[in-house]
């Protein structure tokens, strides 16, 4: 391993926007691919590799080909303990995963068991000793509408008072161009009203003024991508306003906005426009295993990309742990980061 690959590694790190189905790795699939050979799916049909670009809506077809590989409470069990202990190999300390509970006919279980396994992984990597904090939040896709997004508000209501603390939040995922986010306001603010913290994709894809708008009002305790908030990108700078006067953390991703082309270029990425104004922004893999990432190469590729020292990474990944939905563990990973320190920069 090349010394800043190294550096990347050991770097303590945290990942909040992380979706189960889409953080699944080359090797899980294999276990899975060969506990249903019968469906004849390849690996070429999960992941988009090094150099390809898919449209989002290829990206989503790529997560269904995924949903129909883990489709058993032994099949979650397994790729969420496979994927925890993956970021924890990784160097990250603490991790929020999220996930949507599918409907039952789909997964032969229903939404609070979907729950309850995820749960079970967590605890499970916990006890076997694996070096990683994990929380969770209950994920709500925006293309089952109003009652299904009530529905799962309540679920995670219920999980956040009975799992001490593992589940704390909810985020709104889903193909951004299904739907608007206006008949999933009642939703969200009960939510928010009862303690949920708030992770919303916003303005994902271009012209969602509007929606984003709303959705900022709540508002949202952190942001999902916001690739195209900024006047630059056809946003707007009330949309910026917004963000800044609550100071609301963006959970940015940069492979997967490049590989689904919602951004042309690394070095175009909205990174640099929110980085270069101090506003609080936290590196991201969004779906490590169709996106083929982990979360030190994203640190690395947003370094060389825009010229920061590992210095700068170093506060970067520090700050993120002020933006986790988790507040009762931020001091104890803030002195995590200040005894490691010492063996990366060998003082
Ligand atoms: C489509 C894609 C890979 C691009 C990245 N951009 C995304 N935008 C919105 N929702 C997403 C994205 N990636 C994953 N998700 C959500 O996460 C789900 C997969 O993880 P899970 O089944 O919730 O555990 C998807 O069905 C979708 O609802
Ligand atoms: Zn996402």
């Amino acid at each position: 391993m090349e010394e800043a690959d190294l550096f990347y590694r050991q770097l303590p790190k945290v990942e909040l926007h992380a979706h189960l189905n889409g953080s699944v790795s080359f090797s899980t699939i294999e276990k899975l691919v060969a506990r249903k050979p019968h469906l004849n799916i390849e690996h070429g049909m999960t992941a988009i590799r090094s150099g390809q670009r898919r449209t989002l809506d290829e990206c989503f077809q790529v997560l269904k080909v995924i949903h129909q590989l883990v489709d058993t409470e032994e099949d979650i069990l397994m790729v969420a303990k496979d994927v925890i202990r993956e970021f924890a190999a990784d160097g990250v300390k603490y991790l929020e995963l999220r996930s949507t509970p599918r409907k039952e006919k789909t997964t032969g279980m229903t939404k609070r068991r979907y729950v309850e396994t995820v749960i079970e992984a967590i605890r499970q990597c916990k006890n076997e000793g694996v070096d990683i904090e994990v929380r969770f939040l209950v994920a709500v896709d925006r293309r089952n509408g109003a009652e299904v997004a009530m529905e799962t508000v309540k679920l995670a209501e219920d999980f956040m008072l009975s799992t001490g603390g593992l589940v704390v939040g909810l985020d709104l995922s889903g193909d951004p161009t299904v739907g608007h986010g206006r008949d999933l306001l009642p939703a969200l603010q009960k939510a928010k009203n009862c303690g949920l913290k708030l992770s919303l994709h916003l303005s994902e894809v271009p012209s969602q003024a509007d929606e984003s708008e709303l959705l900022l009002n709540i508002p949202p305790d952190r942001i999902g991508h916001g690739t195209f908030l900024h006047p630059e990108v056809g946003g707007s700078q009330s949309l910026v306003d917004k963000v800044r006067k609550h100071n609301t953390p963006l959970e940015l991703c940069l492979t997967s906005n490049v590989k689904g082309q919602t951004v042309s270029s690394y070095s175009q990425h909205h990174f640099l426009y929110w980085y270069q104004m101090g506003h609080p922004s936290v590196i991201c893999t969004d779906d490590k295993g169709v996106f083929c990432t982990d979360l030190s190469q994203e640190y690395q590729l947003a370094a060389s990309t825009f010229n920061l020292s590992q210095e700068d990474m170093w506060t970067l990944s520090q700050k993120a742990i002020d933006c986790t939905f988790a507040p009762d563990l931020q001091q104890q990973l803030h002195q995590k980061w200040l005894e490691l320190r010492p063996t990366l920069f060998q003082l």
